[in-house]
């Protein structure tokens, strides 16, 4: 079938659907739809993922989320449930291990039974396809709130089908969040299509009465994305999802370090989400967004990564976003502890209670920033519809060759990678090299001037050892890299 961004039919969906749930042994127990919908259904409306982001962003709250996951059923439980509690998450993921995200459903058979012998979780997440909808309904039935699937999965058709046959009404992802940072070689015609499945899975639910939230992967590869790139990532998956159906949309971006930047990139978010949204006819889409905390790397110091993490939360409070993702103490090590994962949320939420009743004042630079941030990202978004001659779908695997589209340090090849990113002296991320990005001069002129004026500053030239001084820096401890 030629890459579309068009609706997929009933009898298109529910072709590749046979195939899909013959993938692996547990997709038999799913295979009536309706008969999931109607167990969806029967999920209290106050365990909706998409109600309840959609009633913070009514109140002006801003929810709390961590990421976990564990390989077996009772110990994931115990940890959400301790999360949920002593952790005072508003909101409850589930983390899928790499092999589940890579489809290697044996191997989690392996590490399910390694687990089970040594008594700790040999999986870095939670299986959700291995252990099925059995498995994944009795976490759900478990729980008091929401449950969201949280992966870096490629092809997440049978993941979807299981989470959503069992309650679970949010997940993360897309067809370029979920390949470009997450795999090396796989051809972005199958992971735009792949999720045009999920996304339309997700818009039977809500057609039935049961409202599913999406989010696409806001960060990307995390390092030194430039706000107007992930910004605009994040719209395309958001009108890809619209046009399937889907009604409830998360968009996210993870924190870059300069406050009013990250808060002017979330207001752009925000803004030309609807924007586009309301271009291209989609009407009636709720649109929430979220901030990652740092996604860089880490201070091994716990009290230096207390303070990456308020830090964080308070630009997330300034710019009033619908919910925070919570990093935790452990960043640097691992996977946390569920005692380092909790205390994580709960230094969050005290951030974010102390600032609730405040709010970032519009100033001058503020709204230059997102200004800047809504310049370039409409000559990016511009250039997809037009190389795609009008489809987004097309659009984006075009501009992807191209490098209209470029995501830099992603590991797959399907990314030009001449997108060249680096601090300015303020510390926000501006394009060092715009690559084939089709930038006015002006937004070229004013990308450079800041550089140089860093350059100035620390007298040294403007070039790449600025990038990698700045890949650094957090973990030595600043956000600006120095020279030598
Ligand atoms: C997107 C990458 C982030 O996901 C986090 N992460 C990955 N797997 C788990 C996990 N199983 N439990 C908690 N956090 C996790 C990781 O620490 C990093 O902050």
């Amino acid at each position: 079938m030629k890459l579309e961004n068009r609706r997929l039919s009933n009898e298109e969906f529910m072709t590749i659907r046979e195939e899909v749930l013959n993938t692996w042994e547990t997709g038999a127990a799913i295979k009536d739809l309706q008969a999931n919908i109607e167990y969806a259904k029967s999920v209290p409306r106050e365990k909706n993922f998409a109600l309840k982001l959609q009633e913070a962003k009514n109140n002006k709250q801003v929810l709390t989320q961590p990421r976990a996951g564990v390989a077996l059923i009772s110990e994931h439980l115990n940890l959400l449930k301790y999360l949920s509690e002593e952790g005072e998450a508003d909101l409850l993921p589930t983390t899928v291990d790499s092999y589940t995200r890579q489809n290697r459903y044996e191997n989690c058979t392996i590490g399910i039974k390694e687990s089970v012998r040594l008594n700790r979780s040999m999986l870095n997440g939670f299986p959700v396809v291995n252990h099925g909808v059995s498995g994944c309904r009795k976490i759900q039935e478990s729980l008091d709130k929401p449950v969201q699937a949280r992966h870096g999965t490629p092809d997440a058709r049978l993941l979807s089908e299981i989470i959503h046959a069992s309650g679970w009404t949010s997940n993360e992802g897309g067809g370029i969040s979920y390949n470009i940072p997450y795999s090396k070689d796989v051809p972005l015609e199958r992971t735009i299509k792949d999720w045009q499945y999920c996304d339309r899975l997700a818009a039977i639910y809500e057609e039935h009465g049961v409202p599913i939230n999406r989010e696409p992967f806001g960060p990307l590869t995390g390092t030194l994305v430039p706000p107007s790139m992930s910004n605009s990532v994040a719209i395309i998956e958001a009108l890809l999802a619209a046009e399937q159906g889907v009604k409830h949309i998360t968009v996210g971006y993870g924190q870059c370090g300069n406050q009013i930047q990250d808060i002017a990139a979330i207001k752009a978010l925000e803004q030309q989400t609807d924007e586009y949204l309301l271009r291209y006819g989609y009407r009636d889409t709720v649109v929430t967004t979220v901030f990652h905390q740092w996604m860089g790397g880490f201070p091994k110091d716990e009290s230096k990564a207390y303070a990456a993490i308020s830090n964080a939360s308070v630009t997330a409070a300034m710019a009033k976003v619908t919910k925070v993702i919570v990093k935790t103490p452990h960043e640097a090590f691992g996977i946390p502890t569920k005692q380092a994962n909790a205390n994580g949320l709960k230094c969050t939420k005290m951030v974010l209670n102390l600032l609730a009743d405040q709010k970032s004042y519009m100033s001058k630079k503020l709204s230059e920033q997102i200004q800047i941030i809504k310049e370039e990202t409409k000559c990016i978004l511009e250039a997809v519809f037009e190389v795609g001659d009008g489809d987004l779908a097309r659009g984006v695997v075009e501009a992807f060759k191209r490098g209209i589209l470029d995501i830099p340090f992603a590991p797959s090849i399907h990314t030009a990678n001449k997108l060249l990113p680096a601090r300015d002296h303020y510390g926000a991320v501006r394009y060092l090299d715009c690559g084939n990005i089709p930038f006015t001069d002006e937004l070229k002129a004013y990308n450079r001037r800041m550089l140089e004026k860093r350059a100035k500053i620390q007298n040294r030239p403007v070039d790449f050892q600025m990038t990698v001084d700045d890949i650094f820096a957090v973990s030595e401890g600043k956000l600006v890299g120095k020279p030598e």
